[in-house]
């Protein structure tokens, strides 16, 4: 039997408000790839999203993504899993204005229209608060421009994690550069 998600990322009103990293990049900083061969921010990703984000005000984020032929599901459209990780790097990228490491929890992606070979997709994502280690977020996606008509929505909680969490389970990681991360964004 396949068990269905026990969990939702829809907020509760009590959260701990975001706090913006007195040390954050400030707003209009590009962010750096985390990681070069990211499938989402990665430059030496081949058919990787490539994508660009940007620091916002207070404890947002702001991406593009160029849906490619790589990225098609039906032909001459983006697949729908291609699009959720557009959300997750932009969402993702939350962390260095919060200056934690954190990993996605929960993900849930509404599809609004459908997203052209061709199209730069113009993401946006917002820290809501904090519950304990759980950080809530949403993020959007606008068609062409920042005003463009919305295409994907999404909510999200990150688990603030240790840097054991990559160390640990992932490769080529040690601690350094893991705390690279948190002083050098
Ligand atoms: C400064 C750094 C900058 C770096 C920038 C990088 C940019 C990155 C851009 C990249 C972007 C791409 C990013 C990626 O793609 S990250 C890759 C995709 N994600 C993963 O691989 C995560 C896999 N899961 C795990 O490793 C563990 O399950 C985690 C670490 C998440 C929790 O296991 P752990 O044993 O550690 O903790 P816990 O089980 O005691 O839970 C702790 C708390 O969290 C709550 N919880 C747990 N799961 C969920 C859930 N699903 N929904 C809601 N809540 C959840 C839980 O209820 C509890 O709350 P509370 O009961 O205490 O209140």
């Amino acid at each position: 039997m396949i068990e269905p998600p026990v969990r939702s990322a829809a907020h509760r009103a009590d959260l701990d408000p975001p706090e913006r990293h007195p040390e954050a990049p400030a707003p209009g900083t590009v962010l750096p790839s985390h990681y070069a061969d990211c499938v989402g921010c990665g430059p030496n990703h081949p058919t990787g999203l490539r994508m660009v984000t940007t620091a916002g005000p207070d404890v947002t984020v702001t991406g593009t993504f160029t849906v490619t032929a790589a990225h098609q599901g039906a032909p001459g459209l983006a697949h729908g899993g291609v699009l959720a990780t557009a959300l997750d790097e932009v969402l993702g990228g939350l962390s260095w204005l919060l200056r934690k490491p954190m990993v996605t929890g929960r993900l849930e992606t509404d599809y609004i229209r459908p997203v052209p070979v061709g199209t730069t997709l113009a993401l946006a994502a917002r820290c809501v608060g904090f519950s304990g280690r759980r950080m809530y977020a949403k993020g959007q996606g606008r068609l062409d421009t920042p005003d463009g008509p919305i295409a994907i929505r999404a909510a999200a909680v990150f688990v603030v994690v240790g840097v054991e969490h990559f160390t640990e389970h992932g490769a080529d990681m040690t601690a350094e550069q893991v705390h690279d991360y948190e002083v050098n964004p």
